[in-house]
């Protein structure tokens, strides 16, 4: 027989993600040949500065919640996700995350244009961290979401951009996960394709999935995530409702 414990009825939700005094510090160049370095120096200008993209930023998210991270160009939101990810490192403060992550970001990034659609599905999908039993699994389900079947053994070399984005998009989609990222879905496909990824986006937080997404379509988040954290200049103003958040971005 199950323990009281184990049923966990009205248990708290589990944190899924921990950002404890996040900083990342960019370094900007401002010579770019051997003859305006020696210049730069002679004139005793620097070569280059250093830009704060992320100060003291701390949060946590809970298993199963949706959250946005809203703010103006340049305020931080893809380092941040970038962060989360693990694609960059933090220069001060730490991420913690629990179970799989897998972000819609740089979509078919690991896509090789030599290779065939089928082929990539394989590469690709298990660069982002699936079995070849989990991707035999998914392969029928991912070439149908991607609707390029037709096209499926010929070298992605020959795709339109669309095509590879669809596919891209099908492959990362369909990943086992438990984080979701996404940066600007709506800059995938055409407009049915768009619509058809936002659906498929809800139903994994139906499902549980914990979603963290970065888009300037104020609308489609604040209908997707319950909550949003808005970034100003690489620091939180606020975080609370998504409604709340989008009056609050709409106001500054
Ligand atoms: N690799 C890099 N080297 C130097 N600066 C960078 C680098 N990546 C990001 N930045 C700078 O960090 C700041 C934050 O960039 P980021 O892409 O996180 O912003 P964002 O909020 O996602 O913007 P947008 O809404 O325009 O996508 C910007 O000023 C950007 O120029």
């Amino acid at each position: 027989m199950p323990k009281t414990s184990d049923l966990r009825p009205d248990a708290a939700p589990r944190t899924a993600v921990i950002a404890a005094h996040l900083s990342k510090r960019f370094l900007l160049r401002h010579t770019h040949s051997l003859k305006e370095s020696v210049i730069a120096a002679f004139r005793r200008k620097p070569l280059s500065t250093t830009f704060d993209a992320l100060n003291d930023v701390t949060f946590e998210i809970c298993e199963g919640e949706s959250v946005a991270l809203l703010g103006f160009n340049g305020s931080g939101k893809s380092t941040l996700l970038k962060l989360i990810s693990g694609v960059l490192q933090p220069d001060g403060g730490e991420v913690l995350t629990r179970g799989r992550v897998a972000g819609l970001i740089e979509v078919g990034a690991g896509f090789h244009p030599d290779l065939s659609g089928r082929e990539n599905i394989y590469l690709n999908a298990a660069i982002l961290g699936m079995t070849q039993k989990e991707i035999d699994a998914r392969y029928d389900e991912i070439v149908e979401f991607s609707e390029i079947g037709q096209f499926i053994d010929t070298e992605v070399k020959h795709y339109s951009s669309g095509m590879f984005l669809r596919l891209a998009f099908s492959v990362a989609i369909h990943t086992e996960v438990d984080i979701l990222l996404v940066d600007e879905i709506l800059s995938v496909g055409d407009e049915p394709f768009q619509r058809k990824c936002l659906d498929k986006i809800r139903q994994l937080h139906l499902e549980g999935k914990t979603l963290v997404v970065v888009s300037h379509d104020l609308q489609m988040v604040a209908d997707l995530c319950e909550r949003a954290i808005l970034i100003n200049k690489g620091s939180i103003v606020f975080d609370g409702e998504s409604h709340d958040a989008v009056a609050r971005l709409r106001a500054q």
